[in-house]
């Protein structure tokens, strides 16, 4: 219990049923992803305890509330990052980070002042207002101000979604660098997979105010069934180590006993990434081809097939003798044309991996 943040809420909320019973771990990014409408704001609400669901919220060792006792809001330690930066207009981004902090008591996280902005790449925007911002940095300020009460947990909600693709792509890095440096825990609502698939450590996976799925994130996307193998975007999402990079720009990667060869990029011998392989960038064979492009055609056995629509399948793989999963999504004339079944050692064709974060 010490090394998890256990939420179990069942009540109404208006017209909605909200009945979740999940736990996560106090370190990382813990993300809650499903469809709009499916309870991620009520859920982060009722952990700050905007929402007063019965049920339990407990922080380690802090009973935030059970059946007897409701902690409020203004008790519990928590950073809150909304949508849209919520920064006081008169006063500068100097001011609005400090302002957090003198309202924090016993620090817990002792995150500094200069930490959080050089984390935040803050510094060159110290003594300006806020209506001189760009929405990324409005949202970098808020981010640090959230921090600097020293909270016990982060909530973020949606904290990237007012943002355009280029705002996002500039201000994830930082999320990264926290993420890294910073030992909080940090809860993610996102209706993005693409934030869950470069930013979370856990995924908690949800429908219509219930839990389809909580677990690690390779744990999650890989699981049979989620509901988020049908989906065409699908990718696996795996961490390696890179152990080679060459004269011609290629990385080799050490992914869970596996080599995996991408386009280095500014990658380094020892840099920790997160590679994202796309269940439609995968094609399956019976024998390794000699004369292919493909710089990855990994030995691999048929886990699992799903049917992911009437005429195509998600072929479930688990790369070589190690414990990682990838998937290949193919026609079902594919998978008869191979005879594909459980249990097969196949190899699977990966046309493209991305490295998604570095660390
Ligand atoms: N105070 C309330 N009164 C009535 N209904 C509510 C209230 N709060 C939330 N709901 C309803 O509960 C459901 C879940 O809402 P919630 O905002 O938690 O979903 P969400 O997953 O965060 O969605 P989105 O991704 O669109 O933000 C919705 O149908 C919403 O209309």
């Amino acid at each position: 219990m010490e090394d998890t943040i256990h939420v179990s809420l069942a009540g109404m909320v208006g017209g909605f049923k909200l009945d979740v019973d999940f736990a996560i771990p106090m370190h990382g990014i813990s993300a809650l992803f499903g469809p709009s409408g499916c309870g991620k704001t009520t859920i982060l609400r009722s952990i700050a305890g905007l929402n007063t669901v019965p049920g339990t919220v407990q922080v380690g060792t802090d009973v935030w509330q059970n059946s007897r006792f409701f902690l409020p809001t203004h008790k519990r330690s928590i950073g809150y990052v909304f949508q849209e930066a919520s920064l006081f207009p008169h006063l500068s981004v100097q001011k609005n980070l400090l302002y957090g902090a003198h309202r924090s008591k016993a620090s817990q996280t002792n995150i500094e002042f200069d930490e959080v902005v050089d984390l935040l790449g803050l510094s060159r925007l110290i003594n300006r207002l806020p209506t001189h911002l760009s929405g990324g940095e409005r949202q970098r300020v808020s981010l640090g101000r959230a921090l600097l009460r020293q909270p016990r947990l982060l909530l973020m909600d949606e904290p990237l979604s007012a943002l355009d693709r280029m705002a996002k792509d500039e201000i994830l890095p930082y999320f990264e660098a926290l993420h890294a440096r910073l030992k909080i825990p940090m809860i993610l609502v996102t209706h993005d997979i693409s934030e869950v698939e470069r930013l979370a450590d856990h995924l908690v996976l949800l429908q219509n105010g219930r839990v389809i799925a909580s677990g690690r994130l390779d744990d999650v996307l890989s699981a049979p069934g989620s509901s988020l193998s049908a989906r065409k975007d699908f990718a696996t999402v795996l961490a390696g180590t890179v152990c080679l990079v060459e004269n011609d720009g290629i990385a080799t990667l050490e992914v869970a006993g596996t080599k995996i060869r991408t386009v280095a990029h500014s990658l380094n011998v020892g840099d920790v990434v997160r590679v994202r392989i796309a269940a439609s960038d995968v094609s399956i064979t019976r024998s390794a081809a000699p004369d292919t492009s493909i710089l990855n055609v990994l030995p691999s056995t048929v886990i699992d097939v799903e049917d992911v629509g009437e005429h195509e399948r998600s072929i479930r793989l688990k790369l070589g003798a190690g414990p990682a999963h990838i998937r290949s999504r193919i026609s079902a004339r594919s998978v008869t044309r191979l005879g594909l079944k459980v249990a097969d050692n196949v190899y699977a064709q990966v046309k493209s991996v991305s490295v998604v974060a570095s660390r």
